[in-house]
């Protein structure tokens, strides 16, 4: 038995194989690639990994990605399922006004994120933060209520709009400082920042709300850059879309 775990996000499409559709699964492989190669996966790295039984996946791209990464999987006898944000799954209730549009990655890496911390410990409320091309801000309740939650521009996306839409400004990679005294520092600091104060924010909301230090927990490609800027102790997750996913999976396809 195998299990492949899926996560087409904005830009990159990223997979993992695992031994079993269990959270204590092996990794067997894995990769990356941008979404203009996903035409290429059938022929490339999907070409020398054993065929995967269950395929579970997190697709925020269009439903035309989705199709053409579907037909890369066509040499297998399987048939891809997508989770989509619902009104209560694993743990979690959703407390979206419409709990279906409430992005698949956002809700997977939630219950991800939720598993994770009951594994640590007495439940407590949480901030959970996804870094990648947008950023996402969390605020899960200690009983597992998703109460709501922010989505900024990502880093890259804020720089290129500073780029596009201002007459002089050119954006190479500079140093998060606390006072820029460059072009390049005060770009990456502002950015960089900009996502740190949205999280403080988030954090004091919660435990406004909650009465409670909430648990905060990082995710993303991006999320160990972020680290350092941080107000406040997060714990860094690798990949909390494949821990949902592992986990979703876990109850859909029982060994
Ligand atoms: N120093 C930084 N601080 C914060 N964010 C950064 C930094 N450098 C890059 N990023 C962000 O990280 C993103 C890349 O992260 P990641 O690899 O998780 O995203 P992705 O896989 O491209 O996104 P998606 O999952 O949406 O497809 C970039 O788009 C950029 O917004
Ligand atoms: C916010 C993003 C882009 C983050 O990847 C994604 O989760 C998405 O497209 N969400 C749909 C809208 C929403 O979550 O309200
Ligand atoms: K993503």
């Amino acid at each position: 038995m195998t299990f492949l775990a899926l996560d087409i996000g904005n830009t990159r499409l990223k997979w993992a194989l695992y031994d079993a559709a269990h959270r204590d699964a092996k990794l067997l492989d894995s990769g990356a690639e941008f979404l203009e190669n996903i035409d290429k996966l059938a022929e490339g790295p999907w070409s020398c990994i054993q065929a995967p039984t269950h395929v579970l996946g997190c697709a925020v791209a269009s439903d035309v990605i989705r199709r053409r990464v579907e037909e890369q999987m066509e040499a297998w006898d399987v048939a891809p399922q997508w989770v989509v944000a619902s009104e209560a799954e694993a743990g979690l209730r959703n407390g979206y006004d419409h709990p279906a549009r409430l992005g698949a990655d956002r809700w997977i890496a939630m219950i991800g994120a939720y598993q994770h911390m009951l594994t640590q410990g007495a439940a407590q409320p949480m901030v959970v933060v996804m870094v990648g091309t947008a950023v996402t801000v969390e605020a899960v309740d200690a009983s597992g209520k998703f109460l709501g939650g922010l989505i900024l521009p990502g880093h890259g996306i804020m720089l290129r709009a500073l780029e596009s839409g201002t007459a002089g400004l050119h954006v190479p990679t500079g140093e998060v400082t606390p006072f820029p005294t460059n072009t390049s520092d005060a770009l990456t600091s502002g950015g960089t920042y900009a996502i740190a104060g949205a999280v403080e924010r988030m954090v004091q909301h919660v435990r406004a709300h909650c009465g409670a230090e909430p648990k905060c927990i990082m995710t993303g490609g991006a999320a160990w850059k972020m680290a350092p800027s941080m107000t406040r102790p997060f714990e860094l997750v690798d990949n909390l879309i494949f821990d949902g996913l592992l986990f979703i999976a876990q109850k859909r396809f029982p060994a």
